[in-house]
């Protein structure tokens, strides 16, 4: 468990929903769930809150005992718009309150980013969600958060995977107390997958490239919420926690970073979407 820089403590490992919709998602999450995944990743913007909703009815499982995540769109960061677009978000799960709720992208052009935080401070005050946060936030936006508002995010949710491994952003995020949140920490099953580095490391520590992975993004401190549709993969990224990396097969996968590493070149400097 991390505690969050608000008190609130939330699991080391989650499960990703981006294309898992539908009556095929709802299998899958329940088959998530059931295989011991306590935090759910959805957003607006997959269009699966309601999957996500059905799933969670359909587990059987105590919604207590589930954290569920959900991100507010760049096209509703107007106050009244973000306030509306969080009660819709819970109406279609069919939940009283999310557990995290995330500002989806900066969006920096658009200069927006600062409203929609507000209305999340006030969405926690509210009651609608426990603990508030930001995806793919940099340095520079996470200074004006702070400055114009006083109240830092309890999460960052940056791509991190072994060919963007964000050292620096990391070492920010720890500095300020946020906690580091890695999406596509399998890189969404591109070619980190066949890395000789990790194929070897997965030899010699006889765990799979995906379970060398995960490990060593627990090992940075940081939570994986890695998406599969397979039940079996499911168990596979799960199981991470009876073996350590060594610090020299740490660093080894620490110099697989490369400086143009983002999957689909997704800088948030740039990067907008709505
Ligand atoms: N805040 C943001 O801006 C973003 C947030 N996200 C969140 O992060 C989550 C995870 O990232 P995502 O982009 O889905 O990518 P992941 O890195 O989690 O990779 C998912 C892909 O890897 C495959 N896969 C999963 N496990 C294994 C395994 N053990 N061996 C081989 N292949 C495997 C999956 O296929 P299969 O399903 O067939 O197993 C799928 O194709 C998302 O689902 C979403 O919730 C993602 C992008 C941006
Ligand atoms: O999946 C998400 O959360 C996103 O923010 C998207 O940008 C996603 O990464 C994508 O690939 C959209 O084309």
């Amino acid at each position: 468990m991390y505690k969050l820089n608000d008190g609130q403590q939330i699991p080391d490992f989650g499960f990703g929903t981006y294309k898992l919709n539908g009556r095929k998602g709802v299998q899958s999450i329940v088959s998530a769930i059931n295989n011991g995944y306590k935090m759910i990743d959805t957003a607006y913007n997959y269009e699966n809150e309601g999957t996500v909703g059905h799933a969670i009815t359909e587990s059987g499982i105590d919604r207590d005992k589930l954290t569920i995540t959900s991100k507010l769109p760049g096209r509703y960061y107007a106050y009244d718009d973000a306030i509306t677009a969080l009660q819709e978000s819970l109406y279609r799960a069919h939940l009283d309150y999310f557990d995290l709720y995330l500002l989806h992208w900066p969006n920096p052009k658009r200069g927006m980013y600062v409203e929609a935080w507000q209305a999340l401070i006030d969405a926690q005050k509210f009651g609608l969600v426990k603990s508030i946060g930001v995806c793919n936030f940099l340095p520079e936006h996470l200074e004006k958060l702070q400055k114009e508002t006083g109240i830092l995010p309890a999460i960052n949710q940056i791509e991190l995977h072994p060919y963007f491994n964000q050292a620096d952003m990391r070492k920010f995020d720890e500095d300020n107390g946020i906690v580091t949140m890695d999406w596509s920490p399998l890189g969404r099953a591109s070619a980190v997958l066949q890395d000789k580095t990790l194929i070897a490391l997965g030899e010699k520590y006889h765990k799979t490239v995906s379970q060398i992975i995960l490990r060593w993004e627990h090992q940075l401190n940081t939570i994986p919420i890695p998406k599969s549709s397979s039940p079996v993969r499911q168990r596979e990224n799960m199981n991470i926690l009876d073996f350590e990396i060594a610090n020299t097969d740490m660093e080894k996968i620490n110099s697989l970073t490369k400086a143009d590493g983002r999957n689909k070149n997704q800088d948030p400097a740039v990067y907008e979407e709505f």
